[in-house]
């Protein structure tokens, strides 16, 4: 199936998120989009879902002009959407969430589950998904969740898929097998819109890749286009894509982890005796597979678990035991993994997200009341100095694209004197430029003589930014290794073997000749 889009224009009030975009998705074709932070990418997207109506402009489906009151009649015309959120029931197994919504699936206005088990086990086999129709979503991995929102769409017929940021929560193997996936719907005639902020990954998988900036587009390359040239495409100018940090010079060990063991209701070890430390003007990265114990670390040092054993200390004072506010009062800066939900407060607006735990302190609150103009002169400095990209700091946050939302943490957080910097997954979502800027100023930091923990899936973002790397594995720590080590070591320990083994193993891999880069740990 073609898609067309001609002329679309999007604004909400004065700005203009889509403007006059043209864009063809030829039938089994990969087409990337690519586009800085707040470009308009996700705008264009919800447009051709149905979920916005366009201010101007037409979409054709194959030369035949639709127009779409709903994702309803997008779906009608074969057109399939996969959100980043995903919109699945935890509680219901794959095929009440497939069955869900489905007419198709339905009889008499019953749930005709045995014709959807059937058509998932069909659809499974056909592209590799390996997705038990029974299985409770709630149990089943994020990328295998993700492939059950791909089933909800083709189980629909959709023709056309649009994927907004799929791997932005993905292990890098889930990652490699949503490729191959990618591959197969697409020699089997699926077309596929494909959003992603990894310059590799686009490169890798499209055929075609359309560039907009500020809502314009401002051009189409081919796949082999360097990384270098797609970067300054989308941000205008130059973009750096290495870090080149110096050497850290780091001074007392201020933040000590030690014997931390965090279990859940059932007493079950999420985390199992993990001992670190980190000392000011050093980079500690967490790096290993999602699922690995990073999340309970970084809860346990927010006060955010029950079960926690063990000690935790800033500047000689135990955080075990105290609440999030009081945490944070002793100097923690802390970027959550999932910024919608524990970072930021959509409904409020970007400048008192800005100073969402500060608003008791001065300069904020003054004599028992908010301080507006303040709390105002404060969101033009950080809108300004992290490139935060919104119409007005007074909008809501939640109408801020998904990379700006996530300066809008890390501005905030780092807007005050820390004693520690802890940040998980500290750039997803954030295009190639504000990457540039926003690993500068980490560094900077770490240079201020901050300790700082970043938690990072993305060993790309670990291996830039690192000083030292722990990895963890099935929550407990296989070793910390200096900041220059080698993918293929990290790997091996993302696998489960100790810094020790995986060094060994590496060493007779050498001898033998039978080296491969990344050995048998996980694929990077
Ligand atoms: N519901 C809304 N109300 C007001 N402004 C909005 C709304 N949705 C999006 N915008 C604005 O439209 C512009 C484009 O946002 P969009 O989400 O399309 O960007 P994007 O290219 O997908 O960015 P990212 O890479 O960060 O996800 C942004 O300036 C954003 O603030």
């Amino acid at each position: 199936m073609k898609l067309e889009l001609r002329g679309i224009t999007k604004s909400f009030g004065t700005l203009v998120a889509n403007d006059h975009i043209d864009l063809v998705v030829e039938s089994g074709q990969i087409h990337s989009l690519l586009g800085e932070n707040g470009a308009g990418k996700s705008t264009l997207m919800n447009v051709l879902y149905g979920l916005y109506s366009p201010s101007s402009g037409q979409i054709l489906v194959d030369d035949v002009p639709v127009s779409f009151s709903g994702p309803a009649d997008a779906m009608a015309a074969g057109i399939g959407m996969v959100h980043q959120h995903f919109m699945l029931v935890p509680v219901f197994t794959v095929a009440e969430n497939v069955a869900l919504g489905a007419e198709s699936t339905s009889f008499g206005g019953v749930l005709n589950l045995g014709d959807t088990r059937r058509k998932i086990r069909e659809i499974s086999a056909q592209f590799g998904f390996d997705v038990d129709p029974d299985a409770l979503v709630e149990d089943l991995p994020v990328g295998v969740q993700q492939r059950v929102e791909i089933i909800k769409a083709l189980v629909r017929n959709s023709k056309i898929l649009i994927l907004d940021e799929p791997t932005a929560v993905l292990t890098p193997q889930e990652t490699d097998e949503l490729m191959e996936i990618m591959g197969q719907l697409r020699d089997s005639g699926t077309s596929i819109v494909f959003i992603s902020h990894k310059l590799r990954e686009v490169k890798a998988i499209s055929d075609t890749i359309t560039v907009i900036r500020r809502g314009k587009v401002v051009g189409s390359a081919p796949p082999d286009t360097s990384t270098t040239e797609l970067a300054a495409m989308m941000v205008g100018r130059a973009v750096n894509l290495t870090l080149n940090k110096a050497d850290a010079t780091p001074g007392a060990e201020t933040f000590k982890v030690s014997n931390l063991t965090v279990m859940n209701d059932s007493g079950h070890r999420l985390l199992d005796n993990v001992s670190l430390s980190v000392s000011q003007g050093e980079i500690l990265a967490i790096a290993g597979v999602q699922g690995n114990g990073q999340t309970e670390l970084t809860q346990a040092v927010l006060g955010l678990h029950k079960h926690v054993l063990g000690s935790i200390t800033l500047d000689g004072k135990e955080l075990v035991g105290k609440s999030v506010s009081q945490v944070l009062e002793s100097g923690v800066g802390f970027v959550p993994e999932d910024r919608q939900d524990d970072g930021l407060v959509g409904e409020l607006s970007i400048a008192e997200n800005l100073i969402l735990d500060l608003y008791k302190k001065a300069p904020y609150s003054r004599g028992g009341t908010l301080n507006r103009s303040a709390i105002a002169q404060n969101s033009v400095e950080k809108v300004s100095e992290f490139d935060i990209r919104a119409q007005s700091p007074r909008d809501a946050a939640h109408t801020l694209s998904g990379g700006n939302q996530q300066k809008v943490v890390l501005a905030r957080e780092l807007s005050r004197p820390l004693k520690l910097f802890i940040a998980s997954q500290p750039t997803r979502g954030v295009d190639v430029g504000s990457i540039e800027f926003l690993h500068k100023r980490i560094v900077a930091e770490r240079d201020a003589g901050t300790p700082v923990v970043i938690v990072s899936t993305e060993l790309d973002e670990v291996l830039e930014l690192a000083d030292r790397i722990a990895v963890l594995f099935a929550g407990r720590l296989m070793g910390i290794v200096p900041g220059k080590s080698s993918r293929a070591l990290l790997g091996l320990m993302m696998a489960g073997l100790s810094a020790e083994e995986a060094s060994e193993q590496m060493q007779s891999q050498k001898e033998s000749g039978t080296t491969g880069e990344t050995g048998e740990g996980v694929q990077l």
